[in-house]
Parts: C-alpha cells; sequence; structure tokens
C-alpha cells in the first residue's frame, strides 16, 4: 500500500476529510495566438488551379521516376526513404507498398550479397520494419569482428553508422544486436556531431520519433544538399507542402473561430487558453488532406479534454469534481442543475460539441463511433476524479496504484480512440473493440505519455507524480528515480515496435495514429511541458508548419 496521509473515506468529499475547501490555483500564461489566425480567410489560402495542375504534373513525374528504378537498387531505398521524408509518402502508397513487398520477399538473397554495406543494409532493414515487416536483425552480425564487436573500421563510415544508428531504434525485446549498435553508433557519432547538422539533427530526432511535418524542412535542406538529389522530388515536396499548409491555415482559422464563440477564456479564466497548440498537437497525428473531418473533430476534443483537465487539477474543489464526474457519467442535460455555474456553462458546451460530432459523424454514416468516444471520455474523467482524491487527501500511491490510474489520466487511450473517430476510409467495427480494451501498444504509448509529463512536470505540477510515488516507494534518489522511469520509456518504446510488427490485423492506418500521437509526446514534453509554456519552442514549431510556407527559391537559388 502506498502511505496514507489521510485515511480514504467514502462517500468521498472534502467534509468527511476535514480538508480545505480553498481553490488551487495556478496562473497560465495567455494564448500566443489569440485572434491571430483568423486574418486567414478562405481567398488567402485558395489553392489556384494553376497551383494544381503543377501539382498533378509533377506528381506524374515522381510516379515515372518510381517506376523505371529498380526494385532491387540501391536508388530505389533512397528514392522511398526521400518520399518518405519530405512528407509526400502519402501520394505514392501503392507504388512503395508494391517495391517493399518485393525488397521483404528477396531480403535473405540481398542482405547476404557479399558486397553490401552497412549503409544499404541498414536502410533496407529500416524502411522494411518501419511498415511493419519483421525482418530479422542477424544481417548486423556481418559488420562484428571476431571478438563480437562492431567493426572499428565502420568509425569512418559516418552514412553507415548513421543508417545503423536510425535502424537500431526500430528494436524489439531481445535484440541485443540492435542494442549495441544503438550504443555503437550513438557514441562516434557524438563526437562528429559539431561538424555536420545532418548528425546533430539525427541526434537529437532519429527518423522513427520523427514527426513528418516538423522535421520536412530540416530533411528538405539536407536532402539538396546532396548531390544525388533529384529535382523533381524537391519541387513537387516543396510545392505539396505550402499547398497542404494552405488547408492546414484554413482549418486552423476556423478552429479559432469555433474556440472564440465558446468564450471559455471570458467564462472560464483559470483555462489554459491553447487551440492553436491543440491544433497543432492533432495536426502531427494525421496531417495529410483526407483526414481533415477526423482532425476538426479531434482537435475539438483536445480543446475539451485539457479544460477538462484544468477543472480537475486547477481550479475544481473536490466536492464538485465529484458533482462534476457524476454528472460526465449521466451524458444527459438535465444533470447540468446539479452543477456549480461556472462547471454548468461548460457542460452544456460540452454536450453541444459532441452533439455537433455526432452529426458530423451522421453524414458519413458512422454515428455509432461517438459511443466509443464518449465512453473513452467518461473513463478519462473518473481516473481524473481518483487522482483530484489523492491529491486532496494527500496520499501517496505505490507505483502499482499510481499507474493503473494514471495512465487512463495521460489522456492518450481516450485520445488514441477518439482519433479514429473521423477517419473517413474503412476503419472495422472490430477496431474500436481493439483500440478500447487496452491493448499493449495504447498503453505503451500512455506509459511515454505519463512518464514524460512526469519527468518535466514533477517540480511545479500540484499533485502526484510517477517521481514521488518512486522514490516514497524504494526510498532512493531522485536521479536513480529518473534513470529508472527513462528506462521505462525507453522500454514502452520497444512495446511500440514489437505491436507494430506483430499486430498484422490492425489496419496500419490505425497504428501509425497511435504512433504519431506518441511522437507528440516525445517531442513536446522533452525538456519541458511545452504545451502548458507554449511561448518558446511550441510556438517556433507553430511558426514553421503553420506560417511560413517553403520558398522554392532558397532551394533553386532562382
Ligand atoms: C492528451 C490530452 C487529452 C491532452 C489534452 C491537453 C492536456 C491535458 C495536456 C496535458 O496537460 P498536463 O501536462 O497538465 O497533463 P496532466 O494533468 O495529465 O499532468
Amino acid at each position: 500500500m502506498g502511505s496514507q496521509i489521510n485515511a480514504s473515506a467514502a462517500p468521498f468529499s472534502s467534509k468527511n476529510l476535514g480538508i480545505e475547501v480553498a481553490r488551487r490555483s495556478v496562473t497560465f500564461h495567455p494564448s500566443v495566438w489569440k485572434d491571430y489566425f483568423l486574418s486567414y480567410t478562405s481567398t488567402m489560402t485558395e489553392i489556384s488551379s494553376h497551383e494544381e495542375r503543377e501539382l498533378q504534373r509533377l506528381k506524374e513525374e515522381v510516379k515515372k521516376l518510381l517506376a523505371v528504378t529498380p526494385d532491387d537498387s540501391i536508388h530505389k531505398l533512397d528514392l522511398i526513404d526521400a518520399i518518405q521524408r519530405l512528407g509526400i509518402g502519402y501520394h505514392f502508397e501503392r507504388e512503395t507498398k508494391e517495391s517493399l513487398q518485393y525488397m521483404y520477399d528477396t531480403y535473405r538473397e540481398s542482405c547476404y550479397k557479399q558486397n553490401e554495406d552497412l549503409r544499404t543494409i541498414a536502410l533496407r532493414f529500416r524502411l522494411l520494419r518501419q511498415q511493419g515487416y519483421y525482418v530479422p536483425c542477424d544481417v548486423f552480425n556481418k559488420f562484428k569482428d571476431q571478438e563480437g564487436k562492431f567493426e572499428e573500421s565502420l568509425v569512418s563510415n559516418v552514412r553507415g553508422l548513421l543508417s545503423m544508428y536510425e535502424a537500431a531504434q526500430y528494436g524489439v525485446h531481445g535484440e541485443e544486436i540492435l542494442e549495441e549498435a544503438l550504443k555503437f553508433s550513438t557514441f562516434h557519432l557524438e563526437s562528429m556531431k559539431n561538424n555536420s547538422r545532418e548528425i546533430s539533427a539525427a541526434l537529437e530526432m532519429p527518423i522513427h520519433k520523427s514527426l513528418t511535418r516538423v522535421e520536412m524542412k530540416k530533411f528538405l535542406s539536407i536532402y539538396q544538399e546532396d548531390e544525388s538529389h533529384d529535382d523533381v522530388l524537391l519541387k513537387f515536396s516543396i510545392l505539396d507542402f505550402n499547398l497542404l499548409q494552405k488547408m492546414h491555415q484554413n482549418e486552423i482559422s476556423e478552429i479559432t473561430r469555433w474556440w472564440k464563440a465558446l468564450e471559455f477564456c471570458e467564462k472560464l479564466p483559470f483555462i489554459r487558453d491553447r487551440a492553436v497548440e491543440g491544433y497543432f498537437w492533432i495536426l502531427a497525428v494525421y496531417f495529410e488532406p483526407q483526414y481533415s473531418l477526423a482532425r476538426k473533430i479531434l482537435t475539438k476534443v483536445i480543446g475539451m479534454a485539457s479544460v477538462i483537465d484544468d477543472i480537475y487539477d486547477n481550479y475544481g474543489t473536490l466536492d464538485e469534481l465529484v458533482l462534476f464526474t457524476n454528472a460526465i457519467e449521466s451524458w444527459n442535460i438535465n444533470a447540468v442543475d446539479t452543477l456549480p455555474s461556472y462547471m454548468k456553462y461548460f457542460y452544456k458546451s460540452l454536450l453541444d460539441v459532441y452533439v455537433s460530432i455526432e452529426e458530423e459523424l451522421g453524414k458519413i454514416g458512422q454515428t455509432y463511433r461517438i459511443h466509443y468516444a464518449i465512453k473513452e471520455l467518461k473513463k478519462l474523467v473518473w481516473a481524473y476524479l481518483e487522482e483530484a482524491k489523492w491529491t486532496y487527501s494527500g496520499y501517496v500511491p505505490t507505483m502499482e496504484e499510481y499507474m493503473k490510474v494514471e495512465l487512463v489520466t495521460a489522456g492518450y487511450m481516450m485520445l488514441c480512440t477518439t482519433s479514429l473517430v473521423g477517419i473517413q476510409e474503412h476503419v472495422p467495427k472490430e477496431a474500436f473493440y481493439w483500440i478500447t480494451s487496452e491493448p499493449l501498444l495504447i498503453l505503451a504509448s500512455s506509459v511515454i505519455c505519463r512518464l514524460m509529463d512526469d519527468l518535466v512536470g514533477q517540480e511545479f505540477e500540484q499533485k502526484i507524480t510517477a517521481v514521488d510515488c518512486y522514490m516514497n516507494e524504494k526510498g532512493v534518489s531522485k536521479e536513480e528515480t529518473f534513470a529508472v522511469l527513462r528506462k521505462e520509456i525507453a522500454n514502452a518504446w520497444k512495446d511500440i515496435n514489437q505491436e507494430c510488427l506483430s499486430l498484422t490485423t490492425i489496419p496500419m492506418v490505425i497504428i501509425e495514429r497511435v504512433i504519431n500521437i506518441t511522437r507528440v509526446m516525445n517531442l513536446l514534453y522533452r525538456e519541458e511541458d511545452a504545451y502548458t509554456n507554449s511561448k518558446t519552442k511550441l510556438k517556433s514549431l507553430v511558426i514553421s508548419v503553420l506560417i511560413q510556407p517553403v520558398t522554392i527559391e532558397s532551394y533553386f537559388h532562382l
């Protein structure tokens, strides 16, 4: 059992816990963006027919390039890698899938060719694992010496080392050679990073953990410096980035209007006003045009979840939170009468938002999906209430008790499920049973979310974190606790890698959402909570992804 500072009592209320009813209240900085994105009118974000035609023309050229490049050549590996990292992979899914299938079928023959070098082997290994193909890691054995260590001659093979480092990110439990490869490549690349932008960028964020829209511009400049780059690919990806950006600007303008009309900032001044940041989070989950509806729905849901989190973590008293949880459980407008006035306002808006989502789903014949979204939200608030009870009573749970509740409060079970709700392509009903049954993939994503949040939040969060629980239970130092929790995060990534290879019946479109949702956490909660404190790192990311287009001149020296 954890430390019982204040005996738990049922029914839980601040009175029978003898707790002060004073509100906790942290103040957050105001919105960085305010009405900024309202200025993106539909005329400004319109795509001309000339741009459309040019995009189609270039796309056909890239298709031709893919068709004439043989599947058994290193050029094909490079081409597919570049296409994916330039963010245009969604245009050529059929073509790249066919080539990767061929590479998988001929994997053994290719990798054991005498002359295949580290770079080629590692690149092929990564592209195939990325696509969910299990390919064995023993292909790296041939780069070991007689003592079982990686050959020292590899140290001067910078491209090979980089590819090895990127490939080793896809390791699963028990793949020791990939652990060694990661250590070996990281160690040697570290010593070279000051002389190479590409190496320092890779060490900062490996491809496996990268978000396409965030990394695209960086890769673009690395790619154009590569002598073997293809101009058509460059032009196409620049145009595609810019045209998609216009679509995103249009969407964020609509979201800003929606958020403003809710008047939360006036009615609930204690909340984090983060509509643009929420949209950025969701854009990282899916940026492609076919997910516009899904993006809109999930942005609205994350916006509401963020307010709910602030009510539980920041403003609500325990008594109010009990009422609020029960009202959400009943999901009935009549429950509004039980709530204090600030909650009444929010509760009505919450039900309205889900009604409007249901209407949107009706238009695509998928009304039933709303049931899963609501069910996961209810599960989330019950866990928030458990957490609030701990906070108010001063109870420090055991790690086991803590993780059981806090994997839910991470919000990723709810977010992953709701990410499927607005997807217009076929999502089988079974996928909703699966994703709401706490499968390993979702648990691992939640572990990463919870622990990364706690590692950066433990100094200033007004609530218990995994760091407190672990230190209390094991009686160890903060440094030791941090090391253990970081190891847990690394293990959770291995679980994710494992699941990507074994979940062959779950459509890739779903698995990709979960991985992207995990990547966002890795990006935004690495050094600090960049969502709550969004004036620096996240502001720059928003500028890069949503405001600044890629200027073609800078790449073609026109
Ligand atoms: C994934 C979801 C639902 C995101 C909504 C926005 C949100 C609650 C962010 C985390 O805030 P936080 O860092 O304060 O989180 P917590 O309160 O869980 O520590």
